[in-house]
């Protein structure tokens, strides 16, 4: 598990821990672990041309202190000074080590455009708003370079606690993070700049309070996962009902259903339009189809997907809200809900939402698709906790918000899951999670878990479709089975789960 917390936390557990500590041993912890991971990055230090972008703050302080560390292995270490007042003992450090400061300039930009590697010590959890200059201006040189950039304990220009991006801001291949990771490095848009996360243990640990954010992994997703036992049959394996297509969409059902069955479950019951039933059977002749019929017995629901938002899509969403079974509602249905709400404030069973942006910007009504994009954690909190149950925000980054538990954020999303239909399969996989007994957030968490990976393990990293990712999800489940005797994944797990 990957915990993040604010900057508030990680402020007050640094004050503790700072207390009993002789002053600067944390920068050094900071600093020594940076220096690791950036001669890995170089392969070979000595000689290698290295440049720090510093900014007037305890960031910066990091990348001077790690820069003198890797001038003492013999690389050629340049400090670039965005602005007038820098951290002395770093700089003093620096330049014992045998390391030169440039002002921003020519000379810099050409330092920069031939480093081996650029450290981003701009701005750190100090950081406010968009980058000033001559920070901005910085970064864009940074990214325009053809060496890799390592951040140092966030990119700098994007917001800490969510993510925000409000203007320039450093893209990183990887970035090194002090005592916890931070939300902003976990959503998107500011996950997308951060690179591999990599973890740095300053000793914060046990001064911090519950993660504002937390981010399962392969062993903790494969801990979830039910494992059928020997007395099992479909029936205690769970039967999941399944209520989307129509005539218009009946791609839609045969998706949901071809997930779920993928994922594991006891039995599908598909209810539908005749018409559809029929495709339903000839892709998946284990499923069991009838006519639309919430009165089915089944262990859990999934509603919505490509079954319209008609009268009778309607009726058939109250009726399912109104069984004490529960009911994951999606696409169509939770634009039926955001209509009108009652059938879910009446409800007490698990229910889990699955929108996208678009959807949940439906259910809250004053916001849009953008913003909703923009601040991912503040809206599927906000909805999650207007409704009153738990909420997965589809999307660039998958995040999901129960109440009274932290936000979570799935690690193995890819662009390659933008692809019609790959909703609807989602859909599927939670609600046999769902059916299988696991709760609503573990439901999502682990079925998001399994679709990111499938879609990168279906074809490679090539375009898929939804029907590829149908067919790759067992590998998914497979491989993140394998990890389920505890131990931890591998090292660089996380970071093959980036972009
Ligand atoms: N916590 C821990 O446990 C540990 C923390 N450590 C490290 O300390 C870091 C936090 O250091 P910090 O508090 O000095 O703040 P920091 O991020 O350097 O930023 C402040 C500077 O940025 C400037 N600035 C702000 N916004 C700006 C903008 N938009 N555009 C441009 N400039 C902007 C601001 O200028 P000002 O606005 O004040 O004029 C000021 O100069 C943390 O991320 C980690 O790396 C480790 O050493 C050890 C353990
Ligand atoms: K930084």
């Amino acid at each position: 598990m990957r915990r993040a917390h604010t900057v508030e936390a990680v402020r007050a557990a640094e004050a503790e821990l700072m207390a009993r500590l002789p002053e600067g041993a944390l920068m050094q912890r900071a600093a020594a672990g940076l220096a690791v991971a950036g001669a890995r990055m170089l392969g070979r230090v000595y000689g290698a041309r290295v440049v720090l972008l510093v900014g007037g703050g305890d960031n910066g302080g990091d990348a001077l202190y790690a820069g003198a560390r890797l001038a003492r292995r013999g690389a050629a270490v340049r400090a670039v000074a965005a602005g007038a007042r820098i951290h002395p003992g770093g700089l003093a450090a620096l330049r014992a080590a045998g390391g030169r400061t440039l002002a921003p300039g020519e000379a810099a930009a050409a330092e920069i455009a031939a480093a081996d590697l650029i450290v981003d010590g701009l701005v750190g959890i100090g950081g406010r708003g968009g980058l000033r200059e001559p920070h901005a201006g910085l970064a864009a040189l940074a990214n325009a370079a053809p060496g890799p950039v390592l951040a140092v304990d966030l990119p700098s220009g994007i917001d800490a606690d969510t993510g925000e991006v409000a203007g320039a801001a450093i893209t990183a291949d990887a970035t090194v993070c002090f005592g916890t990771g931070k939300p902003g490095l976990f959503v998107d848009p500011g996950a997308g700049h951060a690179g591999a996360v990599h973890l740095v243990d300053i000793g914060l640990g046990p001064e911090l309070p519950a993660p504002r954010l937390e981010c399962l992994q392969g062993a903790d997703v494969a801990a979830l996962l039910p494992h059928p036992a020997r007395e099992s049959d479909k029936y205690r394996r769970g039967v999941l009902g399944i209520a989307a297509g129509s005539d218009a969409y009946p791609g839609a059902a045969v998706l949901a259903v071809g997930g779920a069955l993928r994922t594991g479950v006891g039995m599908v019951r598909y209810a539908g339009p005749s018409g559809v039933c029929s495709r339903v059977l000839d892709r998946w002749p284990e499923a069991v189809v009838s006519a639309s019929d919430p009165g089915l017995r089944v262990a859990a629901w999934a509603v919505g997907p490509g079954r319209g938002t008609g009268e009778q899509s309607r009726e058939e969403l109250e009726e399912v809200l109104e069984t004490d079974l529960p009911v994951l509602v999606d696409a169509d249905a939770i634009t039926l809900l955001a209509e009108d709400p009652r059938a879910l404030q009446e409800r007490s069973a698990p229910t889990l939402l699955t929108p996208h942006a678009g959807e949940l910007a439906r259910l809250l009504p004053g916001t849009d698709r953008g913003t909703v994009e923009e601040r991912r954690l503040e809206h599927v909190e906000r909805a999650a906790e207007e409704y009153g149950c738990t909420v997965l925000l589809k999307g660039s980054t998958t995040v999901v918000a129960q109440p009274g538990r932290p936000a979570a954020a799935n690690l193995t999303g890819t662009p390659l899951l933008a692809a019609a239909g790959s909703g609807d399969v989602l859909s599927g996989m939670a609600g046999a999670l769902l059916a299988s007994g696991l709760r609503p957030r573990e439901a999502a968490l682990a079925a998001a878990h399994l679709h990111g990976l499938a879609a990168r393990l279906a074809r490679g990293g090539a375009p898929v479709s939804a029907g590829d990712l149908v067919e790759a999800v067992p590998r998914a489940v497979a491989e993140v089975s394998a990890l389920a005797d505890g131990s931890a994944p591998p090292a660089d797990r996380a970071g093959r789960y980036r972009r």
